[in-house]
């Protein structure tokens, strides 16, 4: 490539880029490192190359370059150029302009009045500006036209005062004058803007023109192919592929394609959206309309304990609307099936779709069902329900409209200290969202007393594979690295066999028994660990493997709180009455991008998980009777990703009275 470094003598290097060539050095040495971003890719024009181009641009002010010995780049590259690297000069202006100090300040201002006789001259008008500390008054030549703020010259100074001002005026002037005009030689860009301005629009509208179908095409094409694998996965599915996925069908995943695409593509896309809503939602088999309600009270699910907007980006007709509004209200979330309502009411007023009289019967039918629900809802401790949650304080529904959700806002322990009744029960719908969006909430006094330590004692075994172990909470630990990659990676694999296509696509689950090798393994090196009775007759329930994408989770609960697998291989006795989970341990079988948190509603403590770490904690009180409060939990929905984990429940009446008392030893203990 032409090197004007190179072939260019000094003076015709000065004649053509109005600076020496150390100079550009120089320059170049600043401006390099920030320009380094290619154009576009495949087509990378060295750094020093651009450095040039928009020299050339600055001093002959225009995108023709006409002496081709630069580059033949044509006038787009070269705006796009000249803007690179004057973005780039741009973000070195603090490193070479200075404004005056305030002291600074002072003294030039009476400089100025010494040498012209204008009062209080500013140099400091830039950075004034910027903080918009005017009024201040700025001097202008005569070219300009008379405003409030700019003084201009008299064009024929009469009386004295005039002509004081006049010759003052002129004269503060002076130094600035030649010096914008060396200024604009050097960068004749500059007195030439206006030349350049309609050329840049005229260039917008080209690019708008030619570029923006473009865009539209590939997405379009984007779309296409997506369409193309849903279909490949229908036909997958349809064929009972054993290796495939069991959640990849989820059909949550239709609304979040539609919103990706509408996303990318802007409003243009609007009209694409409902034939690819319609498309998608018939090729991806949502054929019954429990598929729907499915996919829906997911999306409705995930905006409330995400504080989504309800603006998917897509424009849904009113009908579309209307279903997810009618889906909202029987799931109870009342508060999204009147925002639901509002957008059908919106969408309705072009399409005509709906009568009034059934736009507001849709409304007086959420008004009924909001009143005599939500105490029963209140008392299910229903968490993902908006009104019960404030009509504790006695809101209308109209005031819970006004009021914005949970925001994360707040502070982490603000969030406990705005609720009026403190009581556990109001509390946890909050504490989950919260904890949920990422918060932890936990005091610093629990905090300090927590420990982290290696445990490679436990037992001999230990010693090749330590974990390390992690207080969390009172009576939470996690140990990292339970399980190794490959450990994890074939309990996966055989749950994943096992499972096969699952008919819920949001969550799927399954038992591995203890004849199953991964389960047994699983179970022997929590019974190493942690020094209980696992493996032993109704020890412990089989291994249980569930595995959840989008919208998959599970509302605040004690595990022992459940029901037992009626089926469960590895249970022999009774399980009709209770369920005997003393302990639990959860382990994490999958990183999970967004979401999927265990949330600790209680302890304040947000789980985020991480592949082949184990939760560990008891469900009791230590009086071994009651359930345990503080060891409340909820999963959280996973926005994106996979999330699979294990849980292995171990019973109470394997592990007590395990042991004879040793009396003696235990007297000897106590006088010590
Ligand atoms: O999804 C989670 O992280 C929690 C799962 C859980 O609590 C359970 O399966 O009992
Ligand atoms: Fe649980």
């Amino acid at each position: 490539m032409w090197n004007p470094m190179e072939s260019l003598s000094e003076h015709q290097f000065q004649a053509r880029f109005r600076r020496s060539k150390e100079g550009f050095i120089f320059v170049a040495a600043v401006i390099v490192p920030k320009i380094i971003i290619p154009l576009k890719r495949g087509t990378q024009i060295p750094s020093f190359m651009q450095l040039f181009v928009a020299l050339k641009f600055y001093s002959a002010g225009t995108f023709q370059i006409q002496n081709g010995d630069l580059t033949n780049l044509s006038q787009g590259p070269i705006s796009k150029i000249a803007k690179r690297v004057s973005q780039a000069l741009d973000s070195l202006k603090p490193r070479f302009i200075r404004y005056p100090t305030e002291d600074e300040a002072v003294v030039i201002r009476q400089r100025f009045y010494d040498y012209g006789g204008f009062p209080g001259v500013s140099s400091r008008i830039c950075g004034q500006l910027e903080r918009a500390e005017v009024p201040t008054i700025l001097l202008g030549d005569s070219g300009y036209g008379d405003t409030g703020f700019l003084m201009t010259p008299f064009s024929h100074p009469v009386i004295l005062a005039e002509k004081r001002y006049q010759s003052a005026q002129i004269k503060t002037r002076n130094p600035i004058e030649p010096c914008n005009g060396v200024l604009k030689q050097r960068f004749n860009c500059l007195s030439s803007f206006h030349q350049i301005t309609p050329l840049y629009v005229r260039h917008l509208k080209k690019l708008e023109d030619t570029l923006i179908p473009h865009v539209i095409a590939r997405y379009t094409k984007a779309l296409e192919d997506q369409l193309a694998l849903i279909r490949e996965y229908v036909q997958d599915y349809e064929d009972h592929q054993k290796s495939l996925n069991p959640v990849e069908g989820n059909p949550l995943d239709i609304y979040r394609l539609v919103r990706r695409l509408a996303l990318l593509t802007g409003p243009d896309l609007t009209k694409l959206s409902k034939y690819a809503l319609d498309e998608l939602t018939t090729i991806a088999g949502l054929v019954n309309i429990e598929d729907k309600n499915e996919a829906v009270l997911s999306l409705l699910h995930l905006q409330y304990t995400y504080s989504l907007s309800v603006h998917t980006g897509v424009t849904l007709t009113a009908a579309h609307s209307m279903e997810i509004a009618q889906s909202a209200l029987h799931g109870g979330y009342y508060s999204f099936a009147l925002e639901w309502l509002q957008v059908t009411n919106k969408s309705n007023k072009r399409e005509q779709r709906f009568t009034d009289f059934e736009l507001l019967e849709a409304t007086n039918a959420l008004m009924v069902e909001h009143d005599t629900n939500y105490e029963v809802k209140r008392a299910q401790r229903h968490m993902f329900i908006y009104p019960q949650t404030f009509k504790a304080w006695n809101m209308s529904l109209q005031e819970l409209l006004t009021m914005p959700p949970p925001s994360m806002a707040l502070g982490q322990s603000e969030l406990i200290k705005t609720i009026p009744d403190t009581g556990a029960a109001k509390r946890e719908p909050y504490n989950t969202i919260a904890l949920c969006q990422g918060n932890n909430f936990q005091g610093n006094a629990v905090r300090s007393k927590l420990r982290c330590y290696l445990d490679h004692d436990a037992n001999s075994y230990f010693l090749i594979q330590p974990v390390r172990v992690e207080e969390l909470g009172e009576g939470l630990t996690i140990f990292h690295s339970f399980l190794t990659n490959s450990q994890v990676d074939e309990i996966n694999r055989v749950a994943f066999n096992k499972i096969g296509l699952a008919a819920t696509r949001r969550e799927a689950s399954t038992v591995l028994k203890n004849s199953e090798p991964v389960a047994w393994g699983l179970k022997r090196r929590a019974e190493l660990l942690l020094g209980l009775n696992i493996l032993g007759v109704n020890a412990s329930e089989s291994v249980r493997f569930s595995l959840y994408s989008t919208g998959g989770g599970l509302r605040a609960h004690n595990d022992a709180a459940g029901h037992y697998d009626e089926n469960d291989p590895d249970l022999a006795w009774d399980k009709t009455n209770y369920v005997d989970r003393l302990k639990t341990m959860l382990i994490y079988l999958s990183d999970i991008d967004v979401g999927g948190i265990t949330a600790f509603t209680n302890l304040g403590v947000a789980v985020r998980p991480t592949k082949g770490s184990a939760l560990f904690w008891s469900n009791y009180a230590s009086n071994a009777e009651d359930l345990d409060p503080l060891i409340t939990h909820a999963g959280c929905p996973v926005l994106l990703g996979i999330k699979s984990y294990a849980t292995l429940w171990i019973t109470k009446s394997a592990n007590m009275l395990m042991k004879k008392c040793p009396r003696k030893s235990l007297h000897s203990e106590q006088n010590r």
